[in-house]
């Protein structure tokens, strides 16, 4: 058991939540924060998704809503504790988004990123692993991309906040010694816990391919747009590494072991599972894997796609000690299950009940299962 107390900014979300489940599996303290912006939170300030993390751990997380740009309170909050480390997921993150309101974005990610850093400055702490992304790498000169690709050539805003962060964070690390910082660049994060009782609950439109095709599956949308089937791939149709969220989360607790063990200053690592899958390939066995059928539609390229994108993933593997077990069926039939049993995510009356966090209180959830024999066909 580590006994280390981690702080995890935007905790409450999708790739936050699960992270979580791994932090308290393997022995951490956690502490998270979330404001809402990318997940549900309930009216008293509690998180649904941390409620059913504790109910699926049987552990118990310290929880605050705090907006990261209020710098104030998230100072107070790393002095009424004892943290650690931190691990840094919260941003705004919908690359269509970005474009449209990209101050925004500049503010939210960035100043809200600063003020992180000046609260664990004030308190001593310097370990930090940061939630980065693939797009820092832009549109790929070589594939499989590895960690010394040349970064910022980006091609869209959040992105582009992405690449500033990690830039900054160069800096520091070059400025002080002191602090340790691991950035985890990550390819397309889909599935979810098995549990079925966390997953992906977007407070905005559906837009990444996984959450959209299943939403056709289960008949809430009527099809799937394919954009472009005219690149030069395996069927013509964008290529992507898909991994499964808990393999990601799991990425996150070796790279937070590593910065306790070693001294890195500042290092990137990749979190993909090399595999090249394209759209077509997914819409699929995403069919095959639910017996659902996934109506498809073929439309012209969606503005700024880059055709292919996958990770040569390693030196996370050898420096971590990490590596991706999940197939890419099993991310479908996880996805699949979070879904049916909550085909609202967590907006659902929620029948989960157990340890609530900081101020939680139990929620109830309508479990409900579509079925039929389909197959993934175009129209
Ligand atoms: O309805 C859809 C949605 C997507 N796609 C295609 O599916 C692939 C994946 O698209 P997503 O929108 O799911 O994901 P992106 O790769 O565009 O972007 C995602 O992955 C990036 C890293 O690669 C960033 O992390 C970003 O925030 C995240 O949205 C692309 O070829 C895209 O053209 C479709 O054909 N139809």
């Amino acid at each position: 058991m580590s006994g280390k107390t981690v702080f995890v900014t935007g905790g409450a979300g999708y790739i936050g939540s699960h992270s979580v489940v791994e932090l308290l599996n393997a022995g951490y303290e956690v502490i998270a924060i979330d404001n809402f912006t990318n997940c549900v939170g309930d009216e008293d300030g509690t998180a649904p998704s941390l409620k059913r993390v504790e109910k699926i751990t049987g552990k118990t997380i310290t929880f605050y809503k705090c907006d990261m740009l209020d710098g104030a309170r998230l100072t107070k909050i790393f002095k009424q504790h004892h943290i650690d480390c931190v691990i840094h997921f919260a941003s705004m993150k919908a690359v269509g988004e970005s474009m449209e309101i990209p101050l925004m974005y500049y503010k939210n990610n960035l100043i809200g990123t600063i003020n992180l850093l000046e609260a664990m400055e004030s308190v001593g702490c310097y370990q930090l692993v940061f939630s980065s992304t693939c797009c820092v790498y832009g549109d790929p000169e070589t594939l499989p991309i590895t960690e010394d690709h040349p970064t910022g050539n980006v091609t869209n805003v959040y992105g582009r906040t992405k690449y500033f962060i990690e830039e900054m964070l160069k800096d520091l690390s070059n400025s002080n010694e002191k602090w340790n910082i691991i950035a985890l660049r990550y390819f397309n994060p889909v599935g979810a816990h098995p549990s079925g009782l966390i997953g992906e609950d977007p407070t905005k439109e559906f837009t990444n391919l996984m959450p959209y095709i299943a939403q056709v599956a289960l008949k809430k949308k009527p099809y799937v747009t394919i954009f472009g089937n005219d690149y030069d791939t395996v069927d013509g149709t964008g290529v992507r590494d898909y991994i499964h969220v808990m393999d990601l989360a799991a990425g996150h607790v070796a790279a937070l072991k590593k910065l306790l063990n070693d001294h890195l200053y500042y290092k990137t690592y990749n979190l993909g599972t090399g595999n090249p899958v394209s759209v077509q390939q997914l819409v699929n066995i995403f069919s095959q894997v639910t017996g659902q059928e996934v109506v498809y539609v073929v439309k012209p390229r969606r503005d700024g796609d880059i055709v292919a994108m996958y990770a040569d993933g390693q030196l996370a593997k050898n420096d971590l000690g990490w590596e991706c077990k999940f197939s890419l069926e099993r991310m479908c039939e996880d996805f699949w299950r979070w879904q049916t049993m909550n085909p609202n995510g967590y907006r659902d009356e929620n029948q989960v009940s157990g340890k609530s966090t900081t101020n939680g209180s139990s929620t109830k959830n309508t479990p409900e299962i579509i079925s039929s024999n389909g197959n993934g066909h175009s129209v």
